[in-house]
């Protein structure tokens, strides 16, 4: 069974150490009570991947575990079969061992276009919302951040990245809790808080961001991706039934309406630092995620358009800090 105590353990003398009030009981709860069919299957992988440490590690241009040199080909096979197990593998790429998991997404190009706009992460504590396998996560941690959390409620997801950790190191300071944003509590500790790809997905985006606000300590910043529409302050799409085929997308504001939601948050120095219409090369289907992909989303006719015939999804990245606003009494 996975288990969490490595991770109670590393936060017991940080400043996150107050969300061990009621932390353990929550994923003590989901522990007793997650009934995904396939997590047996998954934990079966997992307690199988007991491997040397890798010859070389590179996280810092790409997820790259061991330098293809360290295993045989009958152990690559087997390493591979297992991998597969856990299949679809929708964020990354990772390169483990000589195999290549080639993902549904291209993360590593949204890592490219997001990450020369932040603060460095040199010893900072981040908090990843919706972390998908963990990718950026580590990607986060090659950048030198002291402590990266990420928050993910899919089990699938907590399984591959448990299964890159294994590879990795299972004592890095990076972990996956299997929570939704709504079950945090205000931790006021992280220095940079991502939330990409997330916002779209909540029913109610003003507290979302609020909820994120309530995770940052004073001064830190927010990495907020989103999926976005043109227009002026006060437009905001809101599909009538399905987006791109997901029937789980609620608001995609314009990047004006999004700025403005963002300092009615009271959030500072917003800004809005990349826009981006995602190409058919960065979100495909591949031999590790054979399901459909952003091409069956689109109209085949008009790829401008999805095929419920809203705008194909643009990504903007805004940048904000949690600050206190001044007021006429300061
Ligand atoms: N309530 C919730 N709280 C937290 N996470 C959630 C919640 N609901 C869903 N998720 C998770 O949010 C992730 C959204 S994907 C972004 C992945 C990565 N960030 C990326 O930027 O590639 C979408 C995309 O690819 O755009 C999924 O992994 C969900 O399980």
């Amino acid at each position: 069974m996975i288990s969490f105590s490595q991770f109670y353990r590393q936060i017991a003398d940080s400043n996150l150490n107050h969300w061990l009030e009621s932390l353990p009981a929550i994923l003590g709860q989901w522990q007793r009570s997650h009934k995904h069919g396939n997590l047996p299957k998954w934990e079966k992988v997992l307690a199988k991947l007991n491997y040397p440490a890798p010859d070389n590690l590179d996280l810092l241009h790409s997820v790259t575990i061991g330098s293809g040199e360290q295993l045989g080909s009958g152990e690559r096979d087997k390493l591979e079969n297992l991998l597969k197990i856990l299949s679809p593998w929708r964020k990354g790429p990772f390169h483990v061992h000589g195999i290549h998991i080639d993902t549904e997404w291209r993360s590593d190009w949204k890592w490219d276009r997001v990450s020369p706009h932040i603060s460095p992460l040199a010893n900072r504590t981040v908090l990843d919302v919706g972390c998908g396998s963990g990718y950026h996560m580590w990607r986060m941690y090659g950048e030198g951040a002291k402590r990266v959390v990420g928050i993910d409620p899919s089990a699938l997801f907590l399984c591959q990245f448990e299964a890159i950790k294994r590879l990795i190191d299972v004592e890095a300071p990076v972990h996956l809790l299997p929570l939704g944003i709504e079950e945090l509590p205000p931790l006021d500790a992280f220095d940079t808080v991502f939330s990409m790809g997330v916002l779209y997905h909540r029913r109610s985006p003003i507290d979302h961001l609020l909820q994120l606000r309530d995770q940052l300590r004073m001064g830190g910043e927010l990495i907020l991706e989103t999926l976005v529409v043109d227009g002026d302050e006060n437009t905001v799409l809101v599909p009538r039934d399905r987006y791109g085929k997901m029937n789980n997308v609620w608001y995609l504001p314009s990047i004006a309406a999004l700025k403005l939601w963002l300092e009615k948050c009271e959030f500072t120095d917003v800004r809005c630092v990349n826009v981006d219409v995602t190409s058919l090369a960065e979100q495909r289907r591949t031999e590790w995620m054979q399901n459909e992909s952003l091409v069956d989303y689109l109209d085949p006719n008009d790829i401008s358009l999805t095929v419920e015939g809203y705008p194909a999804p643009k990504r903007a990245t805004f940048i904000a800090v949690k600050n206190r606003v001044q007021t006429t009494e300061d």
